[in-house]
């Protein structure tokens, strides 16, 4: 693995990452600063026998472990209808239930990739983008923070289709985690769930005809039709890629370790009530895997302050 430089300090406290998101989005009671609008569902999580090698983690050897999941629209707008642009990129958030009543989280999105290096640059980006609305002069500083930041460029840019289902979208763990196995073998990854299904798209014009709750709805039929899957995967550093850097996609080359397969069953019954409750944090790990992003423990200090807000 390349040699990671000193890491700057980060300047941006939880607080202000969560307010410059209220400030893109407004603030609306009750719900999370960004992914506002969502699903809880459950299930099982069953690791591959290739798991153990990667990592010790008790949900990476044998057994199944049951499974919280939630999946959301992007937005920090929790009326945000599910075909409009500012829905995506969506949100795959998911809690292992480990023996003892501990629990670990992955919290991933459906683009392979982040605007930002680092959470200094997010907060910049953000502030920029909340000062640019339509009658913002022109060049406006989000045109100016894009012309020097071509990643968060590429990320604005992309085209992000609307899925048929919440369960054919790939999603990405995007910052890069240390694993260690009971050897003490060191593997540097990050996380991809793959959709069994496959990946399908609508059209632009089907979209528009979609209804606003439509990937709800649609997840509630499809799972009475049997199980919603994903091969979770861990693609492998090379020696070469940079590892605190998620605004940098690893080539599709790099190598693929299956860890499992994530199996959604069941719509949880009071939604609202389970949304309010569930507070994921991407650092909630068990001894196997660490960060080796420092945006892993910026993340998860500032989701806490946007959970203490919505309760
Ligand atoms: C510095 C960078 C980031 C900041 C400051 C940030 C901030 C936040 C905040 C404040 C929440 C709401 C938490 C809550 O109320 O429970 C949230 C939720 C979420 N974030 Fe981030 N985030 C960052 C990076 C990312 C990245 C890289 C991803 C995807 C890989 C991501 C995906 C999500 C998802 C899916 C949720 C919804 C979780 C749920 O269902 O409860 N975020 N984020």
């Amino acid at each position: 693995q390349s040699a990671t430089p000193a890491t700057p300090v980060q300047k941006s406290t939880p607080t202000q990452l969560v307010d410059a998101l209220n400030g893109v989005f407004g603030k609306h009671p009750g719900a999370r600063a960004v992914h506002a609008k969502g699903i809880v569902l459950e299930g099982t999580f069953t690791p591959s026998a290739t798991a153990s090698s990667i990592s010790k983690a008790p949900h990476l050897q044998h057994d199944s472990v049951p499974v919280t999941v939630r999946f959301s629209d992007f937005a920090g707008i929790p009326t945000i209808p599910d075909n409009d642009g500012m829905a995506s990129p969506r949100g795959l958030a998911v809690k292992f239930h480990l023996a003892g009543g501990a629990a670990s989280d992955i919290v991933a999105h459906s683009f392979n990739g982040f605007p930002s290096a680092t959470a200094d640059d997010f907060r910049d980006l953000l502030i920029a983008l909340s000062q640019s609305g339509p009658t913002a002069p022109k060049p406006t500083p989000l045109d100016g923070y894009l012309a020097n930041h071509p990643a968060a460029k590429a990320f604005l840019t992309a085209p992000k289709p609307a899925p048929v289902s919440y369960g054919t979208l790939p999603f990405f763990g995007v910052n890069t985690f240390k694993f260690t196995n009971a050897a003490n073998a060191v593997t540097y990854g990050r996380y991809q769930f793959l959709p069994v299904a496959g990946e399908h798209y609508l059209s632009d014009a089907a979209t528009a005809k979609q209804a606003p709750a439509y990937l709800g709805t649609e997840i509630g039929e499809r799972i009475k039709h049997g199980p919603v899957k994903f091969k979770l995967v861990l693609q492998v550093a090379d020696a070469s890629d940079k590892l605190d850097d998620p605004s940098i996609t690893w080539p599709k080359t790099r190598r693929i370790v299956e860890l499992g397969t994530l199996s959604v069953t069941r719509l949880v019954a009071d939604n609202d009530a389970a949304q309010k409750q569930l507070l994921f944090l991407p650092n909630a790990l068990p001894a196997g895997i660490e960060p080796a992003d420092p945006m892993i423990d910026a993340r998860s200090a500032a989701y806490p302050v946007s959970f203490g807000r919505r309760q």
